[in-house]
Order: C-alpha cells, then structure tokens, then sequence
C-alpha cells in the first residue's frame, strides 16, 4: 500500500501511526506541498481533493485521515481499536468527529493563516482553540483514553492533533486530563517515535 503523505502533517502522523498498531507496511510517498505537488495531474487523477493522507491500496484510493484509520483496523482485523458494540464504537466516532471537525480545525483555523499566509493572530480564534481543548479535557473526566479504559483508533487521531498543539507552544498544562491523557499515550500509542519524528518537522514551520 502507497501512503501520499508530508511527516509534518497531522492527519498523516495518525495513519502512520495506525498502520504501526495493525501491522501494515506502507511504501511512503513523500508529497511535497509548499511545492504544489499535490496539484499535478498525476495526483489529482488519484485524489480530486488533492489532500494528504492518501492511501493506495492496489486500484483502491482513500483519503480523509480518520476513515483511512478504520479501514487500515479494519482490513488487518485489529478490532479492539474499533470496537465493534454500538455504543463503544459510537463513542469512538464522536470522539473522531470531535477531533476532524472541532479540536484539529480549530487549530487550524488559528495557525495555518500565520504560518502560511502571514496573517496577523486572532484572539477570538486563539479562544476557540482553548474552549475546543477544554472540551476534550471534559470528555477526559474519570476516563483513561479518549473513548473509555481501553486504547483506540479516537486516541491515536486525538494525539496526533494535541501533538500538533503541543509543537505549536499551546499550554497544555492548563488542561490536566488532557496532559495525563498526552503522557499516557506518549508511551502507548503503537509508532509514537514516527508521530515524535514528524513533529519536529512540523516545528521547523514556527521557527
Ligand atoms: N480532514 C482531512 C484533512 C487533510 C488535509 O487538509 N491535509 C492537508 C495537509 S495537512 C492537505 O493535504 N492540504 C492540501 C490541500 O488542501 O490542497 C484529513 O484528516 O485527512
């Protein structure tokens, strides 16, 4: 399987993650975006979102970094990160969605005009990244991993993202279950030195 990917990126991060927790090798197929990469023809015919992660997967594309997740657990049977009761799993669910559509967008709406259009900062967009992370540490109360006592696919996408957070200089030790949680998963999260690695490149933006 060929995974489309930058090491900085986020989204990327938690499918290299992911594929270290099933066991699945994945050629790596660097794409360089500042360069444009992802808009030439021959990844565009791939992928008409011209986003990364990609996964290729024989004639199979699939993007959108969560839903490459769950079929990496998925096609090499690693249920237990994707619990299969109803409400288990729908709680992992919220816990992805939570991540794609409110706690990683709010980071990047905060971050990316900075970083790659030189924007000035905005205040209130600095405050709903704080409300967003105070809400995970909600969902954290009397909870070990993100989605209950066992680890899964929510926690590796979650990390992936509060790493990103972490890498920017946000305070995360306003948010105690939030940093117990990052310790916690810091150690047991299955590829966490791949996640470590691409950070550092993702610092190299703020530098
Ligand atoms: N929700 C998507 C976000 C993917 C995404 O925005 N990737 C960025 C890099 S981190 C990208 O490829 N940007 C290029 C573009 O939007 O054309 C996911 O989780 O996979």
């Amino acid at each position: 399987m060929d995974l489309y990917y930058m090491p900085g990126s986020a989204p990327c991060r938690a499918v290299q993650m992911t594929a270290a927790a099933v066991g699945a090798d994945l050629n790596l197929k660097f794409l360089n975006l500042m360069a444009g990469e992802h808009m030439k023809p021959e990844f565009t015919k791939i992928n008409p979102q011209h986003v990364i992660p990609t996964l290729v997967d024989g004639d199979f594309a699939l993007w959108e970094s969560r839903a490459v997740c769950v079929y990496l657990i998925e096609k090499f049977g690693k249920e237990e990160l994707f619990p299969k009761c109803p409400k288990a799993r729908a709680v992992v669910n919220q816990r992805l969605y939570f991540d794609m559509g409110t706690l990683y967008q709010k980071f990047s709406d905060y971050y990316y005009p900075q970083l790659f259009a030189k924007a000035p900062a905005d205040p209130e967009k600095f405050k709903a990244m704080e409300t967003a992370m105070g809400l995970f540490n909600t969902f954290l109360e009397g909870s070990k991993y993100a989605a209950g006592d066992s680890l899964t696919v929510a926690d590796i996408s979650l990390v992936a993202t509060v790493s990103s957070y972490d890498a920017a200089g946000f305070d995360l030790t306003k948010y105690p279950n939030v940093n117990k949680w990052y310790q916690l998963c810091k150690s047991t999260v299955p590829g966490y030195d791949i996640n470590q690695a691409g950070v550092d490149e993702f610092k190299k933006f703020f530098n």
